[in-house]
């Protein structure tokens, strides 16, 4: 049995062609469906549907032999635990600060709302910034606005989301798209069909650039 996690959403929107090209379908739709676990056209690969920050943990705990996460979730998360062979290089977005199109540092401690608080605190001790990093869960975009924060560290693609919010990105922090990742022990125990896959979607990539 191969075991594969994804999260909802754009991830599986996103994965679902590459792994129908590596002829891989899901044979119930996780949005017409209270399953958590997915079969597949094959009786031995089957799909995890999980929340993308618990990918890693699923992948590296070996519950899940292989998961498809975006760098963000591994960077914070911290990657050393998985193996990450190949950059699917869907979900494309940077992370990045943003704050209120009229926000002037003023050299006092930043504050920063984020979810990604190891990245964020990473980056801006890297900068050599003091700040204070407060965590949330979603919507960071709000933060500027009612006073809670000063930055945000969040994800942008289009802009659409600061834009409407009246913020503007500031500076960009990392590239991001979604990466396969594979569980150690995995790559031992499931050798063949584990690198036959790995082989497969590398192709199917290549193919796509
Ligand atoms: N606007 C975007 N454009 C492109 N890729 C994105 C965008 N937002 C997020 N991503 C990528 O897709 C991944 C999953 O995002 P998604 O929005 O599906 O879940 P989430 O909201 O982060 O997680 P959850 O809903 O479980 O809290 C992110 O980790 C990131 O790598
Ligand atoms: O630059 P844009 O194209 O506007 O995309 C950026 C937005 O996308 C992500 O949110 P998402 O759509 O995943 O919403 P959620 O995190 O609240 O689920 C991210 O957290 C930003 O809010």
């Amino acid at each position: 049995m191969l075991t594969l996690a994804v999260s909802k959403g754009r991830i599986y929107e996103d994965a679902l062609p590459l792994l129908a090209e590596a002829g891989i379908v899901p044979t119930i739709d996780p949005d017409k469906s209270r399953k958590l676990i997915l079969p597949t056209n094959h009786i031995d690969i089957r799909l995890l549907v999980i929340r993308a920050t618990d990918v890693p943990t699923y992948v590296e705990y070996g519950a899940a032999d292989m998961g498809i996460a975006g760098k963000d979730v591994l960077a914070e998360y911290g990657d050393e635990g998985l193996y990450e062979p190949i950059d699917l290089g869907i979900a494309r977005c940077r992370l990045m600060t943003a704050a209120r199109r009229d926000y002037v540092p003023s050299g006092q401690r930043l504050r920063v709302a984020t979810k990604y608080v190891k990245l964020a605190q990473r980056y801006f001790a890297g900068q050599g910034v003091q700040s204070e990093i407060i965590k949330l869960y979603g919507s960071m975009e709000l933060a500027p606005l009612v006073g809670l924060a000063d930055v945000i560290v969040d994800l942008v693609d289009t802009g659409n989301t600061l834009k409407a919010n009246g913020l503007e990105a500031r500076e960009e922090i990392m590239a991001i798209s979604s990466r396969l990742v594979v569980n150690k022990a995995a790559m031992k125990t499931k050798h063949q069909v584990v690198s036959d896959f790995l082989r497969r979607m590398e192709q199917i990539v290549a193919a796509r650039v």
